[in-house]
């Protein structure tokens, strides 16, 4: 191995994290994630039996391709009434799972590392996207306080995030996120249109033909 392999790669062969801005609120935090993957998945498989993955409805009925738990103080919901805030799970009428440590730790390195010092999430909604599964573009701003960025954490099969600008019209870049990227975007930043890709077939070793998504917030 020779000596920029040995830098790139580290010991085991993963790659290190590296950081890439891509706005000025806006830093893609390759690998942030990888090493703490194992644990987090572990305290995932815990919500879910709690709080099972759901496709919720939009406000005309239709369910969306993305199915969705919570944890946390709040939890993201979407009903033909709209999208709102809940410290309950309407399908057990009892509160969201809290939110494990290796949730929470991981989110608040990231905004650290992203400039974001005080990022205290109250927040985690849970997207699993299989094979098809999309995200149409939208802007995150059912927040209280938009001061607080948003930290997205991507794990299993790639996905095709696109990400715009403040305006629905405004060209989105494509990037490739996988299984362990970390993006972070706030300030001027946090309220950019974004969205996914449908999900292209594939085997992760951990988490097989699907994504799963994890966003932090400060909504309450
Ligand atoms: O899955 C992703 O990477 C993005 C999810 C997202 O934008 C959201 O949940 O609001
Ligand atoms: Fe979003």
């Amino acid at each position: 191995m020779n000596a920029v392999n040995g830098d790139l790669f580290g010991r085991d062969g993963a790659r290190e994290p590296w950081s890439e801005w891509l706005g000025s609120g806006t830093v893609l935090l390759h690998g942030f994630a990888t090493t703490d993957a194992a644990a987090i998945l572990a305290d995932l498989a815990r919500i879910i039996e709690t709080s099972p993955f759901r496709h919720m409805v939009i406000v005309d009925g239709r369910p969306m391709s993305v199915a969705m738990t919570n944890c946390g103080a709040l939890g993201w919901l979407s009903d033909t009434a709209g999208y709102r805030y809940s410290s309950f799970d309407p399908q057990s009428s009892h509160r969201w799972p809290p939110m494990p440590d290796s949730f929470s730790n991981l989110a608040r390195a990231a905004a650290i590392q992203a400039g974001f010092s005080s990022f205290t999430p109250d927040a985690c909604l849970i997207n699993r996207y299989a094979v098809g599964a999309r995200m149409s573009l939208h802007q995150d701003k059912d927040e209280r306080d938009f001061r607080a960025p948003i930290v997205s954490v991507s794990l299993g099969l790639p996905a095709v995030f696109l990400l715009g600008g403040a305006k629905r019209t405004e060209r989105a870049q494509r990037l490739a996120l996988i299984h362990g990227d970390v993006l972070v975007w706030g300030g001027q930043d946090r309220l950019r249109y974004h969205g996914v890709q449908p999900l292209k077939a594939g085997c992760h070793p951990l988490l097989g033909d699907a994504r799963i998504n994890l966003t932090f917030r400060q909504a309450g």
